[in-house]
């Protein structure tokens, strides 16, 4: 059973001589080490969150209110701090750019090992599936990503990533660098995934957005929950994750 479990959870980034703002102290902070004063950045604070089969979440919140930090925490990038984080499900993490990718080795060598890392066996042709919905040039495929655009980097890590149902799917914001005709295609296929995972979890500023598609607002403040607010299931459409034109 696909589930996600997060008890008392906190994230704490290490802040390195951030704040040694006045000289002395930098040149002295090298000699002389400040036992127990390691400064920190609490950016998930106290965080319990329960989810099973069928929740649509919504993180909303202020800059900085940690969204992309809680998503990362539950797609295994970051260990807590403290708290306990239990997740059962295979989980498709959409949080951006360079993602566990190498810009030194070549795209179908990147491809590869993105596979490998989620679980999956990098076969001939699945790569030639994923290149064939990237649309780039056959050659490119044995380019390093070093020289491919932000939009094509875009398409290779997105159509990799989407490639795979998702027990679980977490987007962080969305496709804002790919070009329109990309876009929309991308968003057919990412609808199909997020109808088909059981657990997804977007983070967004676009309240409209989440109002259309989550049936649970959690709003993060300071990265602490501040409010959960349920979306009545009569005013939740089908999932669109763009506004409608008229
Ligand atoms: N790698 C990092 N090192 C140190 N502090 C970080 C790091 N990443 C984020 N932070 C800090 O953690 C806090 C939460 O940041 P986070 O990116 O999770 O917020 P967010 O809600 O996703 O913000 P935004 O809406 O701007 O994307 C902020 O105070 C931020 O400055």
């Amino acid at each position: 059973m696909v589930s996600i479990s997060l008890r008392n959870v906190c994230l704490d980034y290490p802040l390195y001589g951030a704040y040694d703002y006045s000289l002395k102290r930098r040149l002295l902070g090298h000699l002389i080490r400040e036992q127990g004063e390691m400064r920190i950045i609490r950016a998930v604070d106290n965080v319990s969150i329960e989810a099973a089969a069928g929740a649509r979440i919504g993180l909303a919140g202020p800059n900085g209110s940690g969204k992309s930090t809680l998503l990362r925490l539950i797609a295994g990038v970051y260990p807590p701090s403290s708290g306990n984080v239990a997740i059962k499900g295979n989980i498709v993490p959409l949080l951006g750019l360079n993602a566990g990718v190498n810009l030194d080795f070549v795209a179908e060598d990147n491809i590869a090992l993105l596979l490998r890392i989620s679980g999956r066996k990098p076969s001939r042709a699945v790569i030639d599936e994923i290149w064939a919905f990237t649309e780039l040039e056959e050659r490119m495929q044995r380019l390093p990503l070093r020289m491919f655009s932000s939009g094509m980097l875009m398409r290779v890590l997105f159509a990799t990533a989407t490639a795979f149902p998702a027990d679980i799917l977490l987007l962080d914001e969305w496709l804002s660098v790919v070009d329109e005709h990309f876009a929309e295609k991308a968003q057919r296929r990412l609808l199909n995934l997020v109808s088909q995972a059981a657990i997804v979890i977007i983070a967004s500023h676009d309240q409209p957005l989440l109002r259309r598609t989550c049936t649970r607002i959690i709003n993060l403040d300071h990265g602490r929950i501040a409010s959960t607010a349920v979306v009545e299931p009569t005013s939740t459409p089908p999932i669109e994750l763009r506004e409608k034109r008229a």
